[in-house]
């Protein structure tokens, strides 16, 4: 009775990029739950379709009366029975006709509305009592590619991992201590730098792949020796976004050069073991699951090698990967997928062999701030969710919230740290 769906909303709002996304309000007999979907930029081409034809505007005029037709009078408890009939109204394999970003605010709009009847955070009602663990921050720090203007790095993201934090407090302000030395070592090497920020944050500068990395390196030892925790160096590659499929190359066009997959094996193995990076996503193109095996089976017994675009958080592609060794990680992006049983799935498929989950933010983002729920029900060790910028701070701050909330709370368990 409680959580009975009386009304479902749906309105077009901003994101962080200045685009249009969906807003879904849920509202039962006892609660209340909003959720908002993000967009991304450099996105897989196997993910769901984010909107209808019609865009944004073709979910407020005509969607909204389909999907709160059919859903009020259902139990938002029920969130698989809901799940199941959203993608039944959509009707299509790719979500195209609801649009992926609808179905994904529909469903974590429901499961916040359900947590709420019962007056629970979602995190305890998708999670129980005993997820109590939560995730370290993976936080942007430099940003190329496709979330960065055109003098910028090749590689999308430098990431770093305070691995060394006792709490998620003490991770978080290590991650922004970090972006804060990241500014400086900037300005040293470049004193016209402007500090021009990319889609997630980071900052974007006027450098070379190889420049960017030695800043992140020594920003984060210098931080690790300043604030006695240590922070590791990470990256996503989002490497889809210079494979070049007509020459068959992975084109850096900062350096100049160009690698094939056995290259580009040696070239990023490379770089793990000279950086020490702790880990590393996207270092293939979305179709090589060969270079991620290859890749995994070299290094994957000491760095976390992750996938992004070649898993599009889809279980059955997943299952390709692991039938061959593809990665040892998958990021967990439900707007790829779009309903939250589906993203769940994903996560229980990668944790029975052994992936890690890391639950990630969109390039274009909103205030929402589920995700940081949603690491901690899944028990994921990581959360990719940025180091500064209001969109990025909602789930950051929110993960604060969630620790002082859960009494016997502790820091996820990660992979490959003594
Ligand atoms: C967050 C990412 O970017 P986007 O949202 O643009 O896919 C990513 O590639 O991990
Ligand atoms: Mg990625």
């Amino acid at each position: 009775m409680e959580s009975i769906i009386e009304d479902v909303r749906v309105r077009k709002i901003l994101d962080s990029r200045g685009n249009s996304t969906v807003e879904v309000d849920v509202v039962t007999w006892n609660g209340f739950g909003r959720a908002a979907a993000p967009s991304g930029a450099s996105t897989g081409s196997r993910e769901v379709v984010a909107f209808p034809s019609g865009g944004v505007d073709e979910i407020i005029t005509e969607v909204e009366d389909i999907i709160s037709s059919e859903l009020i009078g259902m139990d938002a408890e029920d969130l698989q029975d809901i799940d199941l009939v959203l993608k039944e109204i959509d009707g299509t394999e790719n979500l195209s006709s609801l649009g992926g970003n609808t179905v994904v605010a529909v469903s974590m709009a429901v499961a916040k509305a359900a947590a709420s009847s019962y007056n629970m955070p979602l995190y305890r009602f998708l999670g129980g009592n005993l997820a109590t663990c939560i995730p370290y921050p993976l936080g942007n720090m430099i940003n190329g590619g496709a979330h960065a203007g055109k003098n910028a790095p090749d590689i999308q993201e430098f990431l770093v991992v305070p691995t060394g934090a006792e709490d998620i407090s003490e991770a978080v302000f290590a991650n922004a201590a970090v972006h804060k030395k990241i500014r400086e070592l900037i300005q040293k090497k470049d004193p016209s730098f402007t500090g021009g920020k990319g889609d997630e944050g980071g900052w974007v500068p006027n450098i070379s792949n190889h420049d960017a990395l030695e800043i992140q390196v020594t920003a984060c030892e210098e931080v690790t020796d300043e604030l006695g925790v240590r922070v590791r160096p990470s990256l996503d590659l989002a490497a889809s976004e210079f494979w070049d499929s007509e020459q068959e190359k992975y084109v850096y066009k900062q350096e100049n050069v160009s690698k094939d997959t056995g290259e580009q094996v040696d070239f990023v193995r490379e770089i793990i073991e000279t950086y020490d990076m702790y880990y590393v996503e996207d270092p293939f193109h979305e179709g090589d699951f060969e270079g991620f095996a290859e890749l995994t089976a070299q290094v994957g017994d000491s760095c976390i090698i992750c996938g992004d675009d070649i898993f599009v958080t889809n279980r059955e592609i997943l299952a390709e990967g692991i039938a061959m060794g593809a990665a040892n990680a998958i990021i967990i992006k439900p707007n790829q997928i779009g309903t939250l049983t589906d993203t769940y799935l994903t996560v229980k498929l990668a944790r029975e062999n052994q992936y890690t989950p890391v639950v990630s933010h969109r390039s274009g983002e909103t205030t929402d701030e589920t995700i940081a729920h949603l690491a901690v029900a899944f028990g994921a060790p990581l959360i990719k969710t940025g180091a500064i910028g209001g969109e990025r701070i909602a789930k950051l701050n929110e993960l604060i919230r969630i620790q002082e909330e859960i009494p016997y709370s502790r820091m996820a368990e990660l992979p490959f740290t003594e």
